[in-house]
């Protein structure tokens, strides 16, 4: 009896994603103009080659173009903190979608132009889109499960290994091109005291306040992580010594000005802060021990202040 055939190959990812490009150029580069059609299988192919959504959205953009000029496309998707504006915005005509798949929002899409969007335009348009659901809810899965894996559950803070990755990639952005780094620790005061009289539940509940009382004190680019119990690390690019410490004052008075409500009740916290400013040619560990150093410091001469590394 003859054995039964047995074949072992690899599809790699890029070669897949490099063929699903290169079928999706060959309807672009033929003669004739551009369908409707065509450009529905062409979107098709090219939108399965990505994940990510700035990606998708470009490539969704520049490939309707053709068939479909618009000025602009603006999308955001509030859960996931994502805006995006391609083109040049031109508010005067206006067409917006919000996207579902089932009971799942996948954001809001608004093409704008300077011409009027009649009905058929408005038809073509519609059927497009529709390429885009699935290959947007794909990457919109992703994009969560990278942000929760970045996050610390209790507090939207980055979590200690974003902290690592941004730290990392922010020092060797401070010794290539010589731009500022500073960094701030900060930690809060008497913190125990407060779970033993509000219990852990009240403890985490002020965790969380603080952090969205310091998240508004801070610039977009500006980035907070939770790295151990009650301390956190907030990282300036582009910042010296000076504007971190008065960074760090805005923090500190931020927390000491108002009390927080626990648990229905008003309760004063404070905050201990050491910032710290790159040095080159330092490492990445001195850089935080001389933080940490200077958070030390400023517990020892009585908390609710900041303290600036030596
Ligand atoms: N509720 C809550 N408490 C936490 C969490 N992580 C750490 N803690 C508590 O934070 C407290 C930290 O206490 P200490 O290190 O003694 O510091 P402190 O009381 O803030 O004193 P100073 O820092 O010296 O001002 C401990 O009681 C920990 O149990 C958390 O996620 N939730």
């Amino acid at each position: 009896m003859p054995s039964p055939d047995q074949t072992s190959n690899t599809v790699d990812f890029e070669t897949a994603r490099k063929q699903l490009l290169a079928a999706s150029q060959a309807a672009k580069h033929s003669k004739r103009p551009l369908t409707l059609a065509d450009l529905y299988r062409q979107l098709n192919l090219r939108l399965q080659t990505s994940l990510e959504i700035d990606r998708l959205l470009e490539m969704f953009f520049t490939d309707i173009q053709g068939v479909l000029p618009f000025a602009a496309l603006l999308y955001r998707h509030e859960e996931t903190d994502l805006q995006l504006t391609l083109g040049s915005p031109a508010a005067a005509h206006t067409a917006s979608y919000r996207l579902h798949y089932e009971a799942e929002e996948l954001g809001e899409i608004i093409l704008q132009d300077t011409q009027r969007i009649d009905d058929h335009r408005l038809n073509q348009l519609e059927a497009l889109l529709g390429c885009l659901l699935f290959p947007l809810r794909n990457a919109l899965t992703y994009r969560r499960a990278v942000q929760a894996s970045l996050r610390d559950q209790l507090t939207g803070a980055g979590n200690r290994s974003a902290m690592n990755q941004a730290l990392a990639r922010e020092i060797e952005l401070a010794r290539r091109h010589g731009h500022p780094l500073s960094l701030i620790m900060l930690d809060l005061d008497h913190f125990k005291d407060l779970n033993d009289s509000h219990g852990h539940r009240g403890g985490d509940e002020a965790l969380q306040r603080v952090v969205s009382r310091l998240k508004r004190q801070l610039r977009n680019v500006d980035m907070l992580f939770r790295y151990g119990g009650e301390e956190f690390l907030v990282l300036l690019s582009n910042t010296d010594a000076k504007d971190a410490a008065l960074v760090g004052e805005r923090l500190r008075a931020a927390v000491d000005q108002h009390p927080f409500e626990i648990d229905g009740q008003p309760v004063h916290l404070s905050i201990s802060l050491g910032s710290a400013t790159y040095r080159a040619p330092e490492t990445l560990e001195q850089l935080l021990q001389r933080a940490d150093a200077a958070l030390y410091r400023a517990k020892r001469s009585g908390r609710n202040q900041l303290s600036i590394a030596l």
